[in-house]
């Protein structure tokens, strides 16, 4: 699905934050990224989501090169792609349903997304997700008075209905007490699972990605020092990365 061949990054004057980075990633893994803070972590997604230019390398999606892609494949490209940060970006004052159905019209014609009009059909697929994370019972609840794992899984719903194939999800889990960071996890690995998707999830906890992680990278110094099947690291695998 993604191949990605010599990705370096560098901000200006002299931060080398990615050095010629390869790899391939494909639909239904989750791949979890550890690395210490600093790390490129963050950068690397960016990149992946053409939101940072990048100093060379060739980046293939869906085996189209879109290396070079103009602004509108861009904006093609980005309805295929979900970025998941660690506060995620949801109307505070309006309720789970509500935020979900916004990312359902962005899905349809934008005379919908500007006029605002919901069919009963979208308010039953809302609906559906919403109960897929097992949001069903808080879905006429403002979002402002969710906990902070409800929230993040609210935004993986706006992803799922989004029709998004790939997710970038950046910490999601930060900040989030072990039962709420379990189900975050849980619903990510699930969705990726079913609906086919490619799930990167940058994360602090070594535990966290080992358990769900099919796959589990480790950045360090810029270089992609760990690319194994999601299991226990060694010893000597978790010195690589911290
Ligand atoms: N726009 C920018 N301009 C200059 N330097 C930047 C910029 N964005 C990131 N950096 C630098 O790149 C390096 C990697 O940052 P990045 O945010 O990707 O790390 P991270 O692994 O996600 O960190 P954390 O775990 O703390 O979120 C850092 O040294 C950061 O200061």
């Amino acid at each position: 699905m993604i191949i990605v061949r010599n990705l370096s990054k560098s901000f200006p004057p002299d931060s080398r934050v990615l050095q010629r980075l390869s790899f391939q990633a494909d639909e239904g893994e989750l791949v979890t990224l550890l690395g210490a803070s600093g790390s490129g972590k963050t950068t690397l997604f960016r990149c992946l989501m053409l939101q940072e230019k990048w100093d060379e390398g060739q980046y293939i999606y869906e085996g189209n090169d879109i290396t070079k892609a103009g602004f509108s494949e861009k904006l093609k490209l980005r309805k295929q792609w979900a970025y998941l940060e660690e506060k995620p970006k949801l109307n505070p004052k309006k309720s789970a349903l509500k935020n979900v159905l916004s990312a359902l019209l962005f899905r349809k014609s934008w005379v919908r997304f500007l006029t605002g009009t919901v069919s009963e059909d979208d308010h039953l697929e809302a609906m559906d997700y919403l109960d897929r994370v097992g949001l069903l019972d808080k879905a006429h609840e403002p979002v402002e008075k969710l906990s902070g794992g409800e929230k993040q899984r609210v935004a993986v719903c706006k992803a799922m209905i989004k029709g998004a194939r790939v997710i970038f999800a950046d910490e999601p889990v930060s900040g989030l007490d072990p039962e709420a960071a379990s189900r975050v996890m849980e619903d990510l690995q699930s969705i990726c699972r079913k609906h086919k998707l490619l799930v990167f999830c940058s994360l602090h906890q070594i535990e966290l990605a080992e358990k769900y992680g099919s796959r589990i990278w480790g950045l360090s110094g810029g270089k992609l020092v760990i690319d194994i099947a999601g299991r226990r690291l060694t010893q000597r695998e978790k010195e690589l990365i911290f």
